[in-house]
Formats: structure tokens, C-alpha cells, sequence
């Protein structure tokens, strides 16, 4: 194994540290909650739908295919100002892999069944007037239980209306969906319709996080995530899926003089001393780049201020190697 190690560690102010408030006592206002998991194979737009349907970024968003290997969870909820309201838990699947067959997508594959099993509502997305043999592969794992809507994505790209009815009536053959919605994520309107019509899947029942959490994942979680964001981004398509980002460390402090401030050590991993060079770059510029703005993207998500040390390894192999993947918290 070899390593490099750069420290992308740079001053910032700090902000004031908020506190999560519990919301209040609620009699008499009916409030709605429910699971939505979000299926669909790689590059469909689940983590951008997503994200739409959150009203801010939590999953991330790659042009590259598969950059979801965990499942997500983002929360939106929508008070009616009676107490009452509707509260939706929203549940991400990794691209659902079927052209290869290392452990890795093993594990990835398992991780859909999982987000899929015991949710009120599932989105099967996949993009308008398309349906290749991975969306089928993906269709397979649904139930006739719950329900599910066919959000045929991308309708923006889609130049021929006429040709959606012949494939709509192809698809309700496939599977018993309960309704179609033909939109696309990068439209608000439609967004916001998609989550009227989500709402009447939900159970009655109280909210299960206070209004203002938007993702039950941690902080330390966040971190490695958003390292991968800027990893892919700044490598464009040089870059094979099979990289890694591990946190080492993640220290929280107090401190007088910054409040909150919070230590992350993280270790990028890759197959190959091609392309540990690739993310290092010329005098290691491009990876002080990806620490730089991962640093300032996590600042403004943990509300504190960030001091970020990134290392690259090279363990080639990683992705066919269980054992290792179980190390690096995959299951
Ligand atoms: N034209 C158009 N592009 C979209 C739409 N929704 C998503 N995209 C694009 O499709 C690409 C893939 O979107 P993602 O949200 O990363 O897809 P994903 O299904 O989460 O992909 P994985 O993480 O690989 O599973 C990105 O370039 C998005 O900008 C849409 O409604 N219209």
C-alpha cells in the first residue's frame, strides 16, 4: 500500500451552533407520516429527485452512474400551521448494478430489497418512454403489497409526447402500479405535485422527527459524502466507481474561540497509483480543491467550523474483497 498524505486544513469563521427545537404538543390536528423509499436503476435522477422533493440537497448528484452506494434518508415535512400536517421520511437505494457482479454490487443490491421492505409507498422512477432490462431487473424486487407509482422521469427529454401512451400501456402490464406521474424532477411544479400525491399514501399518525431535521444520517456520514461528491465532480469521468472515501476521525470540540468546531480525517481509497495521481493532481492542487470545497460544503451543512485532512491509499482489489467492504461499512 502506498499513501500520500495533504492537509487541506484553512481558516474560516465559525457560525453559532442552532439547537434542535422538538415541535410542540399536538392535539386535535392531524398529522400524516409515512416511509417513501425511491427505487430505480443508476442515472434514472432518484438522488435529484430526491433532493427536489426534500427542497434542499442531502443525497448527492453525480452525472456519472451510481454514486449512491448507501441508503439515504431525507425528511420534508409539510405543516399545515394547526400542528397538524404531513410529514414524508424519504428513503434513497444505490443504483441497482447489473452489469457486474463483484461484492460490491452484491452488497448494493441487497440494500434495495432492504429499503424497499416495510415502506407505505414505493417510486419506482425510471426515465420517461424508457424501460431497459436493468429497470426490469429493478421492477423484479417490488411487491404487489405496497403501493407503488411509476414516476416516469425525464419527461423534458422526451420530444415526442404521442409515444408516452403506447409505452405507459406496455409498462401497467408489467406491474400493478397505482398511478403514473409522468414529470420531471427539475420542474418545482411538478415536484410539488408528486408530493400532493404522495401524501394520501401516508398513515395518520404523529411525525417522527422534529420540522426542521431534513436527514437522520450523521454528521460523520455527511462527511464521507460529500468528500465523494467532490471527489467525482472534480475528477469528472477519469475516475472509476470503485473509489472510496473512509473517515478516519471525526472529533468534535468546543472551543471558546470558534464554538462548535469538528476535526475530520478522511482517506479517499483507489485501485490503482494511476489514479491516486489523477485525485492529487499537478503539485496536488486538484486535491486540495476537493478538500477546500468539501471543507466549506460540510461548514455550511454541520453549522461549525471544519478543519479537513484528506489522504488518498491505494488498495487494489478493494471492491471484489468482502471482508474489506464489511471494514469499510458496507454490509
Ligand atoms: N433532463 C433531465 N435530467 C435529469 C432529470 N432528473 C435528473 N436528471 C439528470 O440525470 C443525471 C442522473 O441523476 P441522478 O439524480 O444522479 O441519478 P440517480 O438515479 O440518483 O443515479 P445513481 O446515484 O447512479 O443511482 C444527472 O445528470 C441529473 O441532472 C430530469 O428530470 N430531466
Amino acid at each position: 500500500m502506498t499513501e500520500t498524505k495533504k492537509s487541506t486544513a484553512d481558516g474560516q469563521e465559525p457560525s453559532e451552533v442552532q439547537a434542535h427545537v422538538e415541535p410542540a404538543g399536538t392535539q386535535g390536528a392531524t398529522q400524516r407520516c409515512g416511509l417513501i423509499a425511491i427505487v430505480g436503476k443508476p442515472n434514472v435522477g432518484k438522488s435529484t429527485l430526491l433532493n427536489a422533493l426534500v427542497g434542499q440537497k442531502i443525497s448527492i448528484t453525480s452525472r456519472k452512474a451510481q454514486t449512491t452506494r448507501h441508503r439515504i434518508t431525507g425528511i420534508r415535512t409539510l405543516p399545515t400551521g394547526d400542528g397538524g400536517g404531513t410529514q414524508f421520511v424519504f428513503v434513497d437505494t444505490p443504483g441497482f448494478q447489473t452489469r457486474h457482479s463483484t461484492a460490491l454490487n452484491k452488497s448494493l443490491n441487497k440494500t434495495v430489497v432492504g429499503a424497499i421492505d416495510g415502506v407505505d409507498l414505493v417510486l419506482f422512477v425510471v426515465e420517461a418512454g424508457s424501460f431497459t432490462l436493468g429497470d426490469a431487473k429493478v421492477l423484479a424486487l417490488l411487491n404487489e403489497r405496497t403501493p407503488t407509482l411509476l414516476v416516469a422521469n425525464k419527461l423534458d427529454n422526451v420530444h415526442r409526447r404521442a409515444e408516452i401512451a403506447p409505452w405507459l400501456k406496455d409498462m401497467q402490464e408489467r406491474h400493478a402500479f397505482t398511478e403514473f406521474v409522468p414529470m420531471s424532477a427539475k420542474n418545482s411544479k411538478d415536484v410539488a405535485r408528486l408530493l400532493t400525491i404522495c401524501e394520501r399514501y401516508l398513515p395518520e399518525q404523529g411525525w417522527w422527527y422534529s420540522e426542521d431535521e431534513l436527514t437522520d444520517k450523521s454528521e460523520k456520514f455527511l462527511c464521507s459524502e460529500v468528500v465523494r461528491e467532490k471527489l467525482f465532480r472534480l475528477t469528472g469521468d477519469e475516475l472509476p466507481y470503485t473509489s472510496t472515501v473512509i473517515i478516519d476521525k471525526f472529533d468534535e470540540e468546543k472551543s471558546k474561540a470558534h464554538g462548535r468546531m469538528v476535526r475530520v480525517a478522511a482517506t479517499i481509497v483507489v485501485e490503482r497509483d494511476g489514479h491516486k495521481a489523477m485525485i492529487i493532481g499537478e503539485k496536488g492542487e486538484r486535491l486540495k480543491r476537493i478538500g477546500t470545497e468539501a471543507r466549506q460544503e460540510l461548514e455550511k451543512l454541520m453549522d461549525c467550523k471544519v478543519f479537513l485532512e484528506l489522504w488518498v491509499k491505494v488498495r487494489s482489489g478493494w471492491a471484489d474483497d468482502e471482508a474489506r467492504l464489511r471494514s469499510f461499512g458496507y454490509e
